[in-house]
């Protein structure tokens, strides 16, 4: 008896009732009466039918669904929001292999056609920014989502399987990590009930000291790696670089993990790719759809060459040395001694046909914490144990390296970028001490996640790779 009550009364987690792409997959009887939610993507009227797309999100093609002329349809048209019920059938037309053969039909919100921003036909990129707050209604921007998603999760997933554990780095914070002045400085606008007050805060006055917006998590993972061995994060991160390019963004988002080594830059390396090569394919295989929605069909050799990259049968990615790309690229036109972001492509591109690490590049063009490889050479002959890790279309998806653990190395970096003074005291000292206490050898990477998204997806611009893109002259949602 006491028993059978506690069993009545057993916690029971609610479940959401299914989306168009669960129903669509479970065996559902044709009597099976179905009920969903989702907006019109499209509609047909036809004299004794009509056929309208019906759409929540959770796939590419969402549900065809079959009003029959009793029905008054006046109210249907793009973008109308309804709740269906019906019954799910096997589709006579080509493209899907159900249907629904609609019941009844509510309308949840009208759509006024005359100032409906997606309208059916071709609508430029530019366009779609300026409403971004509708653009995950055209098919390429929810195909991109739910592509973002995937890929993020199965990141996640990686680190776990290696015992990574995932950090949240603080946002605000007293440091420039890159030590490149591209950082965007916050102040407390809002700080003083006194309005007229607050308009004369200073930077300094709310935290007592400089605050921005972060570019990097590295300098925080470091810390945190020092007890946890192996950590990561995906974090947002603010540039203030003027670049208007297809690259870049004010707000990106950054995967980066830091972690002890044994094996150097090969071990970073080998990490790296095996990240990519997982979750680019897990891509291939969980979002068939969303992948081919995006790739533009006149080029199908860049999903060749990708499905190529990530394949088993591929041997590990090329990697060279700074120098040796160099060389080659001085084979093949007229340069000098460094790489710009066009000499990085067409080495991926045309050189290798696939993605390439470039390890060791000069010290004087790199990070300040970058680990020196020959501290003894002159310094114009030093190169930093680093790699850029450059995929065809791209350049630079990830850039990383072995951080510099000898402390008067270490200083001479930071000193020479501008970040410390003779004193040692500021926003840095913390990130020396770290060196003070138990260090170990380490190192770790960022990956742009725009990036990873813009070439998974073959996406041109990396603002087309995020829900809400954040460039120079532009903060409109
Ligand atoms: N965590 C990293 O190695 C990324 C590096 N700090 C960068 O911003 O490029």
């Amino acid at each position: 008896m006491f028993c059978s009550r506690r069993l009545a009364s057993h916690y029971a987690p609610r479940r959401l009732p299914p989306t168009i792409k669960e129903l669509l997959g479970a065996d559902t009887l044709h009597e099976t009466s179905v009920s969903l939610q989702g907006w019109i993507k499209s509609i047909r009227k036809q004299k004794r039918v009509a056929f309208a797309v019906v759409s929540d999100g959770s796939s590419a093609k969402g549900v065809q669904a079959v009003f029959p002329n009793e029905f008054d349809l006046k109210s249907l048209s793009n973008g109308v929001s309804v709740r269906l019920t019906g019954h799910l059938v096997p589709s006579r037309g080509a493209g899907q292999a159900k249907e629904l053969q609609v019941k009844t039909f509510d309308v949840l919100g009208e759509c006024p056609q005359e100032t409906y921003p997606i309208q059916k036909k071709d609508l430029t990129n530019e366009y779609l920014r300026e409403n971004v707050h509708l653009r995950a209604r055209t098919s390429a921007t929810a195909a991109m989502l739910r592509l973002r998603d995937c890929l993020h999760r199965s990141i996640h997933n990686y680190f776990r399987t290696q015992s990574f554990v995932h950090i949240h780095a603080p946002i605000l914070t007293a440091n420039d990590a890159e030590g490149a002045g591209e950082t965007f400085r916050i102040a407390p606008v809002a700080a003083h009930p006194d309005a007229q007050v607050a308009q004369t805060h200073t930077p300094t006055e709310f935290f007592g000291a400089p605050a921005h917006l972060t570019v990097s998590s590295q300098l925080h993972l470091e810390a945190f790696h020092a007890a946890l061995s192996r950590v990561y994060t995906a974090n947002p991160a603010f540039r203030a670089e003027r670049s208007q390019t297809s690259r870049h963004l004010s707000e990106f988002w950054m995967v980066e993990a830091e972690w002890a080594l044994q094996d150097g830059i090969a071990e970073l390396c080998d990490v790296v790719e095996d990240l990519l090569r997982d979750a680019v394919s897990k891509a291939f295989t969980e979002c068939v759809e969303d992948v081919e929605i995006l790739h533009a069909a006149d080029r199908p050799e860049r999903l060749e060459a990708l499905k190529m990259a990530v394949s088993a049968d591929t041997p590990r990615w090329r990697r060279m040395s700074y120098t040796e790309a160099v060389e080659t690229l001085q084979q093949c036109s007229d340069m000098g001694r460094s790489l710009s972001t066009e000499h990085e492509k067409y080495l991926a591109e045309e050189i290798v046909k696939g993605p390439i690490f470039v390890t060791g590049y000069p010290r004087d063009i790199k990070a300040f914490y970058m680990r020196v490889e020959d501290p003894s050479l002159p310094r114009e002959k030093q190169t930093v144990s680093c790699f850029d890790l450059l995929v065809p279309h791209m350049g630079e998806l990830v850039g990383g390296s072995v951080r510099e653990e000898r402390v008067h190395v270490l200083e001479e970096s930071m000193r020479d970028a501008g970040l410390i003074q003779q004193s040692k005291e500021g926003p840095y000292a913390w990130y020396l001490a770290l060196r003070k206490y138990g260090a170990m050898p380490h190192g770790g990477f960022g990956l742009g996640f725009e990036r990873l998204v813009s070439w998974v997806g073959d996406i041109d611009s990396v603002k087309e790779c995020i829900p809400v893109p954040r460039t120079v002259g532009r903060i409109d949602l």
